[in-house]
């Protein structure tokens, strides 16, 4: 059955996402808050900036108000920057008068409040207007996404009904969906695979080769489900799509802005002026920030985070913040596995 669904945040996941529901059939209003990007998008069927030379299919429209792309909707789905998550669900909920779906796709946890976007999302929409909240999450760069290659992601939710519709949603014989009930494992990993992938650029940049980005990827993963174990997640989510699968594609493709970022870092490019280079989201440096504060709030040991956080926050040289990880004290590889299957020890 044909859908209307709102897609807000005209950015590349929106925009990839937008052309994955419009292939099923569905009636997909993409929002964006920049009337001139909008009026270009409705003009030439492509999205210039962000997905340039992908044509949108008729059933694709823009707009700029966000009334009228909420207006008579099924589902709405999020792609907004997590930083820009509060916002544009405080602005949305004004707007809307029956309960919906709210799929969301955004990979961060937010600094100082260390909210996953879920949380946020629940903050700012109040209960009467949500029947559930899903995150649609895993290995899943658009560039590929919007050519219709082969891709697979997870669908989760404590409202296990509403993760088979999203599911149902979105599914076809290019991007296959498959669900889960973990929403912390899923989101957990999602959002510090990011933290991960700028390391994993930095060592690429500093001219390191595949055995640092192996152990970066394993001891990052290790990482991940420490943090994620202590905050009630399922280790074996970490094994999944949305953990491992995550980190493999993150770390080593380029298409990863949180690669690139990492590997202008690693070449001796300062934060400000790879950011400003990017023109789009690198999440992984706020999330470091959130990661950082939480793991030491919760006494969760993070060394990759640690000495990510350092080059980032307060200009430790990368070659130095390896080689300070490389000489720490000794250590057992399995304890962390052994403590988290045992229950999540820290
Ligand atoms: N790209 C990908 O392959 C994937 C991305 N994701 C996740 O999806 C989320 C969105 O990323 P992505 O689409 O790639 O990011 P992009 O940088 O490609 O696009 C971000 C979009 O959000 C818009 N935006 C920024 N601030 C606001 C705001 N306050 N209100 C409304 N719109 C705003 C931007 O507009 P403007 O042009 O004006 O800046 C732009 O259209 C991230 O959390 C990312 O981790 C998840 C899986 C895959
Ligand atoms: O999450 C992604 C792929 O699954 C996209 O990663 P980047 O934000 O690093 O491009």
């Amino acid at each position: 059955m044909v859908k209307k669904v709102a897609v807000l945040g005209a950015g590349s996941w929106g925009t990839a996402l937008a052309l994955v529901l419009a292939d099923n059939g569905h009636k997909v209003i993409l929002w964006g808050h920049k009337q001139e990007q909008v009026d270009a998008i409705n003009k030439t069927h492509q999205n210039e900036k962000y997905l340039p030379g992908v044509h949108l299919p008729v059933n694709i429209t823009a707009t700029a108000e966000l009334q009228t792309a909420l207006e008579e909707i099924d589902f709405v789905v999020l792609a907004v920057p997590t930083k820009a998550m509060r916002d544009v669900c405080g602005q949305l909920s004004k707007f809307m008068t029956t309960p919906t779906i709210f799929v969301h796709v955004s990979k961060g946890i937010e600094p100082d409040t260390h909210l996953r976007v879920s949380e946020v999302i629940e903050e700012e929409i109040p209960q009467s207007l949500r029947k559930a909240v899903v995150v649609l999450s895993g290995p899943s760069h658009a560039e590929e996404v919007s050519l219709r290659q082969p891709t697979t992601v997870t669908a989760a939710s404590t409202n296990m009904e509403a993760a088979e519709r999203v599911q149902d949603l979105f599914i076809n014989n290019n991007f296959r969906v498959y669900t889960n009930s973990d929403v912390v494992g899923v989101e957990i990993g999602g959002s510090l695979k990011n933290i991960i992938a700028l390391a994993a650029g930095i060592t690429d940049g500093l001219g390191y080769g595949d055995n640092a980005k192996a152990a970066l990827i394993t001891r990052g993963l290790a990482e991940i489900a420490r943090l994620g174990s202590s905050l009630g997640a399922n280790p074996l989510t970490f094994l999944g799509l949305t953990g491992m699968g995550d980190l493999i594609v993150t770390c080593t493709s380029v298409h990863s802005r949180n690669w690139r970022a990492g590997n202008m870092l690693g070449k001796g490019k300062r934060l400000e002026e790879v950011l400003e280079s990017m023109g789009m989201v690198v999440e992984g440096v706020r999330t470091t920030k959130a990661a950082y504060q939480l793991s030491n709030k919760l006494n969760v040991k993070m060394p990759l985070t640690d000495a990510l956080y350092g080059v980032l926050f307060h200009d430790v040289d990368p070659k130095v913040a390896v080689d300070e990880l490389m000489s720490r004290g000794k250590t057992a590889e399995l304890d962390d596995l052994s403590q988290i299957l045992a229950g999540g020890e820290k």
